[in-house]
């Protein structure tokens, strides 16, 4: 039986901020993360000098991500160390020797699989993730199209992983007390168009997800 998680330990990731006033929303509102995306290609792509300005307004108490794909671990390191992130967020083939490479950097990781990918790893491959913090995700990464959660077999889950892949305000309540992620990380559910965050609909995601939640004792 999965330990039971509580809004006080719900580990709330919101990605792919791009403004001060959606960093600002995030951080008022308690969440665990912010995720800046460094991965080429997508609507949420950042330069370092403007992640650097927004990385600036997260407070120790909330982790700063980076999201990288497939990009050289030396350049991964270089940026996250300009941008003082805490923690680096992988999303590609990189394998556990760079995540432990990155963990003697001093950097926290998230590994991102496929909920496929994950589920076509051998138990001795899973044996090996075990220990690490893992996101499990759809097959295109902040494309908003949730996955058949039913696939996960949760006997075969890491202690610590988040759900994502098209979570919302709708529908992140009953995804959460049927599959009892330690947390959720979302993007193109908090966004008015694509790649455009919107404050109020942060606020409602964070607040449909705590809800769904015992609350803890503080
Ligand atoms: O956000 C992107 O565009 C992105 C591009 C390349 C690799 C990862 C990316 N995002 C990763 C995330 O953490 C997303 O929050 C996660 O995949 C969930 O996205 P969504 O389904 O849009 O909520």
């Amino acid at each position: 039986m999965p330990k039971e998680v509580t809004s006080a330990d719900l580990y709330i990731k919101i990605c792919g901020l791009q403004t001060a006033a959606t960093v600002a929303a995030c951080v008022d509102s308690g969440v665990a993360a912010v995720g800046f995306v460094f991965a080429p290609g997508s609507p949420r792509t950042l330069t370092v000098e403007r992640a650097i300005r927004l990385a600036g307004e997260v407070p120790e108490t909330v982790e700063s991500v980076g999201v990288f794909r497939n990009q050289p671990i030396d350049d991964v390191l270089a940026i996250s160390n300009r941008v003082s992130l805490t923690t680096i967020q992988l999303h590609g083939g990189e394998s556990l020797t760079d995540i432990r490479r990155l963990h003697r950097e001093g950097f926290q990781t998230l590994k991102a699989f496929s909920a496929v990918a994950y589920n076509a790893l051998s138990p001795q491959e899973k044996l090996g993730w075990a220990a690490e913090r893992v996101l499990l995700d759809a097959v295109e990464p902040g494309a908003g199209v949730t996955f058949d959660a039913a696939t996960l077999k949760s006997g075969a889950l890491p202690t610590f992983w988040l759900l994502a892949g098209g979570l919302k305000s709708s529908n992140v309540s009953a995804l959460l007390t049927s599959l009892f992620p330690r947390g959720v990380d979302v993007s193109s559910g908090v966004e008015s168009s694509r790649g455009v965050k919107d404050p109020q609909l942060i606020r409602d995601f964070i607040h449909a997800a705590r809800g769904a939640v015992p609350h803890g004792a503080h």
